[in-house]
């Protein structure tokens, strides 16, 4: 929904911890989802430790905005990890339907344990969607539940009204996601953050997130650079990179001078709506 609006505080953090920890219990597979274009930087720092050893895919999501090569090379990372990984798209479906049968394929030991114990109608897998704010959880739920989004009521025995939507006949997913924090000790992935549009801009500084952006461009996409914004080339001095997009844009305050705040809000806005092309900021 809105970008990340809300303040972890230490107390926050073990709050958010103990919620998802809570959930663990009732659900059988986590779905975290990371953001594609900076699948370290968008995860939980202490998520390791948070799921503990319950079967979980990692799921890319916003993979539509990433570069796809590289999305490639992420998945490969995260299976040398021993962890699955699936590149999706929420928004637009792409990938979403292989979900429930990977969830099925990692589980199939667990319900086979259960069928050879005389269980003949296997209860749906439960699974939980986990991932720091704006990353897609919402997005994800709605795309899962399609038109079914018939909610199938309270289980009884759990002291929290948890309710489960239907994702076809074999998976329940819990409709509360978990809400996770991001990293902050890094300025870089705060960098990262703001760039992507997950974190509100009025959390760092505007011009800041602009210079670490196009600076980024500059170093690994100075093509597209070049062609969204005119240039023949690219100043090396980030104040005259500035200036050469303000002048071509018009990004101008009263008396002709370049206004660096609505240069910056051009850059950003260009960047989070694909007008660069798809963009990946981090690398395996
Ligand atoms: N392009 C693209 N946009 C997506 C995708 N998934 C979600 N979005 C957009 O990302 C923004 C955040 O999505 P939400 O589903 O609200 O994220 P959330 O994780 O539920 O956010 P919180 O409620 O803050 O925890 C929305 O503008 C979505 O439309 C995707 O796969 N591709």
């Amino acid at each position: 929904m809105e970008a990340m609006t809300i303040q972890w505080f230490p107390g926050h953090m073990a709050k958010a911890k103990r919620e998802v920890q809570e959930k663990l219990k009732l659900i059988d597979i986590v779905f975290e989802l990371v953001d594609a274009r900076i699948p370290l930087s968008s995860r939980n720092p202490m998520i390791d430790e948070i799921l503990a050893n319950k079967p979980r895919i990692v799921l890319l999501n916003k993979a539509d905005m990433a570069d796809e090569a590289i999305t490639a090379q992420w998945i490969s990372y995260f299976e040398q990890q021993a962890l699955h990984a699936l590149a999706i798209d929420s928004q637009g479906g792409k990938g979403t339907k292989q979900i429930v049968a990977a969830a099925k394929n990692m589980l199939k030991d667990k319900f086979a344990k259960m069928a050879a114990k005389g269980i003949k109608n296997p209860r749906p897998m439960r699974a939980l969607i986990v991932g720091i704010p704006n990353v897609g959880k919402s997005t994800l739920i709605n795309r899962l539940a399609g038109k079914h989004i018939a909610k199938t009521g309270d289980k009884p025995g759990v002291t929290k009204a948890q309710q489960w939507i239907k994702v076809g006949k074999e998976m329940e997913l819990l409709d509360t996601p978990g809400i996770l924090w991001p990293k902050f000790e890094e300025e870089e992935v705060g960098l990262k953050l703001a760039a992507t549009g997950a974190i509100k801009d009025a959390i760092l500084n505007l011009q800041d997130v602009a210079v670490y952006a196009l600076r980024f461009l500059n170093q690994h996409y100075p093509d597209r650079l070049k062609e969204r914004y005119s240039l023949q080339e690219i100043p090396e001095d980030i104040v005259e990179l500035f200036d050469e997009i303000g002048k071509r844009r018009g990004c101008l305050m009263a008396g002709g001078a370049i206004d660096y705040d609505k240069v910056a809000e051009l850059v950003l806005r260009d960047v989070r709506t694909e007008k660069l092309g798809r963009l990946s900021f981090e690398k395996p």
